[in-house]
């Protein structure tokens, strides 16, 4: 039976179990630190995260801080826990994209030839990653946003919803893009960026 433990009782928690779902996992269980959870969009929340360990399942975590869910993963792993890619069937991705363990890919996004994606990453609902573009580890590219050619986006970097990489650009490491922004430039101190075209607050 394919069973999958999600770590992360929470609203990304629901979309990664309906991905799992769609893909033909049988069995979904919950785990989640925080008390009184007792379920989660129908599936049992059955324990803490330390509890998956007692289970016979794979396991995925489901947590949109990436320095967090990039830990739990690493505790996974070590723990001898597989970690699966998780992709949408209404997702598109070319044949030659390489995706990561604990990447979870949502409905309706496109990553088109040439790409990679890293470990640990969010490719979320209608984002699109266009041809030749590396997205390192933990990387949450959120909904609806769009990276053209050749763009780099480097470790825990969250790209907000609707905002616009051009193309042939960086993203540096530990950036938050601001929803809506605009990066028409190479980023490369970390930290927020907004606007358009996109300037640093933070
Ligand atoms: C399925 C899903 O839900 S996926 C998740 C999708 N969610 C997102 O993408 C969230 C993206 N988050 C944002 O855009 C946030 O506003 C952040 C992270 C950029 C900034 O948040 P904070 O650090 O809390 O900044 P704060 O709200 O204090 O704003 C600071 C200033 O920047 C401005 N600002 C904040 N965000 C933006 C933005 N996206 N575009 C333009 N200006 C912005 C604020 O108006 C404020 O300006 P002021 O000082 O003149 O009043």
């Amino acid at each position: 039976m394919k069973r999958l433990g999600i770590i992360g009782a929470s609203g990304h928690g629901k979309v990664v179990a309906d991905i799992a779902r769609s893909m033909g996992y049988e069995e979904i269980l919950f785990f989640d630190d925080s008390e009184g959870c007792a379920s989660c969009n129908g599936y049992p929340v059955v324990g803490k995260s330390a509890d998956i360990f007692h289970f016979s399942c794979e396991g995925i975590v489901a947590i949109g801080n990436s320095q967090v869910r990039q830990t739990l993963q690493e505790r996974l792993e070590a723990g001898g826990i597989h970690v699966p890619v998780l992709i949408h069937p209404h997702a598109v991705l070319a044949p030659d994209v390489t995706v990561g363990a604990g990447t979870v890919i949502m409905a309706g996004a496109v990553v088109n030839p040439g790409s990679t994606i890293g470990k640990g990453c969010i490719i979320n609902t209608c984002a699109s990653v266009d041809h030749d573009c590396r997205i390192h580890d933990y990387v949450h590219i959120s909904v609806g946003s769009h990276l053209a050619g050749t763009v780099q986006v480097g470790h825990n970097t969250w790209i907000g919803i609707g905002a616009v990489i051009s193309n042939n650009l960086t993203v540096c490491a530990e950036c938050m893009i601001g929803a809506g922004a605009v990066v028409c430039r190479s980023i490369e101190e970390k930290g927020t960026y907004v606007g358009v075209p996109a300037r640093k607050i933070k």
